[in-house]
């Protein structure tokens, strides 16, 4: 792909990554992704924001060379520490013997420490700091936590174009505006939930500090740039207000059949009560989906045999992602069983211990389930439905 003009004198001179199928050696990228990278030309002086994932410094720098010289930008704005947007600098400063890096202090002292830049190429910001490139300016506005501690936002005042880096991100390598892209407020709920969704204060901090800017364009460093920002926005409203739905998000393992009889039972019966149910087998794991689900999911089930006198693990780090990711969701029910002495619940709620869930019961089943089960699993799904409708009289 070349570059893709954004607006007149703002190019997009990013990377497709149409193959990678992982990311932070962690979560799958069923849909590759990308790196974008903007280079934004004043009349007198040119600005690239972010850069890309390392391996691909070429392409960068080709996509670059289209349009000016590489050795001609005077500013590189790392809005985001992380290698997948920053790696490319130091070739960057390299090939450019004038560039300097604009971050804020701790993105500074994280570019200092991974990239080793110089301290004379350092040119450190703070909230509302302005550069000016000649008939264009870039306004600095320091957003930290979104994910890592350094991160900002720059904000093309001219021409009302927010660059928001990870913030707004979806791990798409097709589509280039989100009118493009049917689905993308999936993806980008995906994205959310395996990014933001832990910092879920800042991102309502963030967002009640763009609220007073006009913007026509977002132009994050992942995915497509939004032509319709509004949409987006208020997405993320809800999700970083922990609005959740009538949903219970089940997430289970079993070896010989046992749990899987009790989420099966379970779960249609929640559907049938019309509550959405979404039911993810542990072995099959894609954590951004499960991730996606946790983000408006009111209700978490785990179930899980006992193995090795624990949980088994599969279940062990599904239970540890929900207390790492913080979801909003208010009830939790644990299901176990065990052949001969039961561990397995037990082993859950150590690891979710502390993790904010109101557990509305456990249930243990002994090798295979039997009617008194089945009257527990009933009378625990009763309360859950409850719960999860808020008849909290009924
Ligand atoms: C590899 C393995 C290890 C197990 N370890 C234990 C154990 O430590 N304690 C126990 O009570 N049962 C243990 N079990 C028995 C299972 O917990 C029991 O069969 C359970 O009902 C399986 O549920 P599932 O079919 O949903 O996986 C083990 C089973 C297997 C296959």
């Amino acid at each position: 792909m070349k570059t893709v003009e954004i607006t007149s004198g703002v190019h997009w001179v990013g990377v497709k990554d149409w193959d990678r199928k992982i990311f932070d050696a962690l979560i799958p990228l069923p849909h590759g992704t990308s790196y974008n990278a903007y280079l934004v030309m004043g009349s007198e002086k040119t600005a690239l924001i972010d850069t890309v994932n390392p391996g691909f410094e070429g392409e960068l720098e080709d996509k670059i060379n289209e349009i000016m010289d590489v050795a001609d930008i005077d500013y590189i704005v790392m809005n985001h520490a992380e290698p997948d947007h920053s790696g490319a600098i130091p070739y960057l400063l390299e090939r450019n013997e004038k560039a300097v890096l604009v971050a804020t202090k701790k993105g500074a002292d994280i570019a200092r420490a991974y990239y080793d830049v110089p301290e004379d190429r350092v040119m450190v910001v703070k909230d509302g700091d302005e550069v000016s490139l000649g008939g264009r300016t870039l306004r600095f506005i320091e957003a930290p936590w979104l994910h890592w501690p350094e991160t900002m936002f720059t904000y093309l005042v001219e021409d009302r174009i927010l660059f928001t880096c990870d913030f707004f991100g979806t791990h798409l390598a097709r589509g280039f505006y989100d009118d493009g892209v049917p689905d993308i407020l999936t993806h980008a709920q995906r994205y959310f939930g395996e990014i933001m969704m832990p910092f879920s204060a800042m991102a309502r901090k963030a967002l009640q500090k763009i609220g007073e800017l006009e913007i026509e364009m977002i132009a994050p460093s992942h995915g497509p740039v939004y032509r319709n920002p509004r949409r987006i926005i208020e997405a993320y409203k809800g999700w970083s207000n922990g609005k959740t739905r009538e949903k219970v998000l089940i997430a289970y393992v079993s070896m010989y059949g046992t749990n899987e009889g009790m989420i099966k039972e379970l779960a249609t019966r929640l559907t049938a009560e019309g509550i959405e149910v979404v039911v993810y087998n542990l072995v099959n794991l894609d954590i951004g989906e499960i991730a996606k689900d946790l983000v408006d999911s009111r209700a978490i089930v785990l179930a899980a045999p006992t193995v090795l006198g624990g949980a088994h693990p599969l279940a062990v780090y599904a239970a540890y992602l929900v207390k790492a990711l913080r979801p909003p969701a208010e009830y939790a029910v644990l299901i176990g069983s065990h052949g001969w002495h039961g561990r397995s619940n037990d082993a859950l709620l150590e690891v979710l211990g502390g993790v904010n869930l109101e557990l509305l019961g456990t249930l243990d089943v002994h090798a295979r389930p039997r009617r008194g089960d089945y009257n527990e699993l009933l009378r625990l799904t009763n309360l859950l439905i409850k719960k999860v409708r808020g008849d909290e009289n009924d």
